[in-house]
Parts: C-alpha cells; structure tokens; sequence
C-alpha cells in the first residue's frame, strides 16, 4: 500500500544493532519486539530510555508516525521506530482513526472505548454495516532526520460482546474477513502473521532489511 512510487533504490537500509521503538503502549511494544528479534535488531523501548511521549499533532496515521519517530531518534541518537495505528469504522466515517488511544478518554479504557464504538453503531440502526479496518503506520526514523514509513491495513467486521483476553485496545471486537476467531481470541503469533501491524512490517523488512 504505501511506498508505491519510491524508487527501491532510494530507501535506506537499517544497519544491525540498537532501535528504539518509540511508542508508550506495551502492548504494542510487545508485538514489534516479536516482529523485530528474528532480523538481529537490539531493541530498546521509549520507556527504559525515559523518553517523553509527544503530541500527536498530526491528521494522519504516517504523519503521527513520524513525529513520534523523528522525535525518539533526535533524544536518543539512535534509529528510531514508531507506529501510529488505529481502527477505522466504515459507518462512523473513520472514527475512532487517529483518535483510537484516546477515543474513551485520556485514561485509555479500551472496554469503555468498544462500548462506546458499539453504542455509536447501534444508534444508526439495526441494519448498520459493521465493516471496519485496522489501519498500522510505521516510520523509521535516523537522527539526521531521514524518515521511511510503511501503511499497513487490515479488514474486517465488528462483533458485539467483545471475544476473548489476548491483544490490546480494540482486538476483542474486531474479526478478519474469512476468519471466525475476533483477534482477542487467536494466538499472538497468530495475530503477527495477519494484522494490519504484520502487513506493515512485511513492506518495512523487504524495503529496509
Ligand atoms: O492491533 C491492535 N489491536 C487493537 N487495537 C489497536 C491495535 N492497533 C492499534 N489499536 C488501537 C488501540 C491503540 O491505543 C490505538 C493506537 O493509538 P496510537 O497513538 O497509535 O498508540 P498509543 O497512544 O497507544 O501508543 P504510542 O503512541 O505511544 O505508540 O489504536
Ligand atoms: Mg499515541
């Protein structure tokens, strides 16, 4: 999806050693470590190098990307990785989209946050399409401020109650298209292989590895 129109030639190559993945959610944390450890990558978080967590400024998922990103590697002197995301509901125009941390508030209560989601789609109406999308943007980001960034999507529906305890945020609401399981209820290496966060790595790993 993105990076149609770069030349290959053009994208830097991410040399091995330490990256800082620039991002306060664990749960996210979590997976990128899983998606970066099998390409030798030392990977440090925001957290253990006490890094503030910036504004997200931006109107879109790659420009919140890369604010998070440019900032990391300009404090730490290292590459940087951040991942803005998010999930995307067809009949609510976007919304949550780039609000989706903060959708239910700053206390970032994702059971309150899916109710409230479901609540807005019940209010349209019983026949109310469910489709929605989960949207991850990735940007890698060196301190002289050269930045690569990669979207990566995911679709599906969303079902009411939420399914199972594995994943983060929205995962409990949010079922593939073809897939039975929500992503509250598949493995997470399961998850990896076909998340909006995979796809987005898959394009990162081919373009800068
Ligand atoms: O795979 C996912 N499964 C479920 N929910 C997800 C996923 N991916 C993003 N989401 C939702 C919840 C998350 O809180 C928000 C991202 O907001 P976003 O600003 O990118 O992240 P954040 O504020 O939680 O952490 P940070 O900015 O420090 O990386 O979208
Ligand atoms: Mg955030």
């Amino acid at each position: 999806m993105s990076g149609e129109g770069r030349d290959p030639q053009s994208i830097r190559k991410l040399a091995p050693g330490k990256l800082v993945i620039a991002s306060h959610n664990p749960g996210k944390v979590r997976e990128i470590r899983a998606l970066l450890e099998p390409h030798g990558m030392q990977v440090v978080s925001a957290a253990e190098l006490d890094l503030p967590e910036p504004e997200e400024t931006g109107t879109t998922f790659v420009a919140n990307a890369e604010l998070k990103a440019l900032q990391a590697a300009d404090l730490s002197g290292l590459p940087a990785l951040a991942d803005d995301s998010g999930l995307c509901v067809d009949a609510l125009g976007g919304d949550p989209g780039i609000f989706s941390a903060r959708w239910a508030g700053e206390a970032k209560d994702f059971d309150l946050a899916m109710r409230l989601v479901n609540e807005q789609l019940e209010a349209k109406g019983p026949d109310t399409p469910r489709d929605a999308h989960f949207v991850c943007a990735l940007a890698l980001a060196w301190p002289d401020g050269h930045v690569e960034w990669f979207e990566g999507r995911v679709e599906g529906t969303l079902v009411w109650p939420p399914r199972g305890a594995y994943g983060f945020g929205y995962d409990a609401m949010f079922v593939r298209d073809g897939d039975e399981q929500s992503f509250g209820e598949i493995d997470p290496d399961a998850k990896h292989a076909i998340s909006h966060r995979a796809d987005a790595f898959a394009q990162l790993v081919t373009a800068v590895f």
